[in-house]
Formats: C-alpha cells, structure tokens, sequence
C-alpha cells in the first residue's frame, strides 16, 4: 500500500488551489536545495487555470512565496501551432498565468517550442529534447531529465501529456520527446514528453476536476491499468499525488485518501 498514488478529493476549487500551493512550495524548496532553480513541466487544457488560482493568491508569509525568477517552466507536451494560435499550450498558460504574474514576484524563464519547425514534428521534437539536454546537461551524463515537479492534466479518454489510450506512443522507452501525427483530439500535429521522463519526475501531479473525469477517474482507479494515466501511477508510484474535486471522484473507492 505504502508506494500507491495519492488521490486528494476537495470540496471545491478553491480548497483543491490552496493545497496545490503549498505541495508546489514543497516541491520549490526541494529543488532550489537540489540545483538552485525549480524545474517544471506543465500541460494545457483546464490546468493552467487552476495552477493561477494557486499560484497567484498573494503570499501570506516569506515562506509562502513564490519565487518565480527561480523557476524554469517547460511544456510536458505541445501543439504543433505558432504560439498565439489559440490551440497552443504556451499562449494558454501565458494568457491564464504568466501575463498575470506580478513584477515583484519576478519573472520565470519560460522554454517553449521553436516554431521554425512546425512543418516538422519529428523535427520540432528532437529540437525541444535537444534543450532538454541543455538544460538538463549533456545526455551521455545523464540518463533522463529528471524534471522538480510535472504538472499534469488527464482527458476525458485518461490521456495525458499527449499520450494517448492505445497509442504507439505509449511503448517509447529512448526518445525523451516524441512527436505524434494523429492525436485523436485536435489538432493532430503535436510533441510530448515521454512516460520514462514523465514517471521519473521527483514529484507528479495530477489536475483533475468536474464530473466530468468520474467515469474515466473509476476506470485509471479501479479498472483498465493500461490508460496513459495509470501508467503514470504505476511507474511514478508515490510521487505521484492526484488533486481532484468531490464531482471527479464520486463512485471511485481507493485506499489512500487524504492530506497532503
Ligand atoms: O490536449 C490536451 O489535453 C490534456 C487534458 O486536458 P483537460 O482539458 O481535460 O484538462 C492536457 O493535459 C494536455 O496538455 C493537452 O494538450
């Protein structure tokens, strides 16, 4: 039981926000103590939102803060789109957060794709791991970007990233960042991050509300373990912790519920 995910349920928004602050303040000192910078993967869809609904409430003491010129932000996956078309995962979260972040709180540097390559995938994937293996250091000195935090979202369907139920995807075990032609979810030309970087974050966590998700939540619970977001609980065990609301959870019985 010890190595399960954590699956946290909130009455609501708000509740589900405050916690994710101070998890996302764990996961920020533990990296500023690693490395001196906090290195972060997040994904599009509904997470940005919540993420400046934790994010932007103002500090409440110097140990609530946010120390945003600290950080590094990566996209744990991409839309092959220039970066203000409106399906793209950078202009979405700068719209939700990075426009909004206060001067003094400093600002993050912010790593998105290299639109030169947009007509390429395979091409705009090998570039976007080629910075990874900047930023991370050299790949021969390192197995894996093992990234602080990755902020994750999970689709109606149990897809995360751009990691698809059944896709080809899923069995990647080199590349750190693939490209995929055929997402089943517009648009169809997109890059992500693989599941051995995914599952080898030191903490992972899931966004998930609404009752909406409940059917496919019972399903990554209870049921089908070859969802992309199972394999994520099953590779990434108990670093991985699901924030979630009442709605998104309600019929799913599992053992480890609680607090942070
Ligand atoms: O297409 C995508 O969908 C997932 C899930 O989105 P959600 O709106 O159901 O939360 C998202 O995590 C991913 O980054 C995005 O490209």
């Amino acid at each position: 039981m010890g190595r399960q995910p954590n699956l946290l349920a909130f009455p609501g928004v708000d509740a589900l926000a405050s916690t994710l602050r101070t998890y996302i303040l764990h996961a920020q000192t533990a990296g500023l103590n690693r490395h001196e910078a906090f290195k972060v993967a997040v994904s599009g869809g509904s997470l940005p939102k919540t993420l400046a609904k934790a994010l932007l409430a103002p500090a409440i003491s110097d140990d609530d803060k946010i120390k945003f010129d600290k950080w590094e932000i990566f996209f744990a996956d991409e839309r092959a789109v220039p970066l203000d078309h409106e399906d793209s995962n950078f202009g979405l979260l700068k719209a939700e957060l990075l426009d909004k972040i206060p001067a003094e709180l400093g600002q993050p540097k912010v790593h998105p794709i290299n639109t030169e390559f947009l007509n390429d995938v395979q091409e705009l994937a090998d570039q976007y791991e080629k910075l990874l293996i900047e930023r991370f250091a050299t790949r021969d000195s390192v197995r894996l970007p093992i990234f602080d935090l990755l902020l994750l979202g999970c689709g109606p369907d149990g897809h995360t990233c751009s990691l698809f139920p059944g896709h080809e995807l899923l069995r990647e075990t080199d590349s750190w960042v693939a490209p995929i032609e055929d997402s089943p979810k517009p648009p169809p030309k997109r890059i992500t991050l693989t599941l051995p970087v995914v599952t080898h974050g030191v903490k992972i966590a899931f966004v998930a509300t609404g009752g909406g998700k409940k059917d496919i939540m019972k399903q990554i619970f209870e049921g089908d373990g070859g969802l992309p977001c199972a394999l994520v609980n099953e590779g990434g065990q108990e670093r991985v912790t699901w924030f979630t609301d009442t709605p998104a959870v309600e019929g799913v019985s599992f053992p480890r519920r609680g607090n942070l």
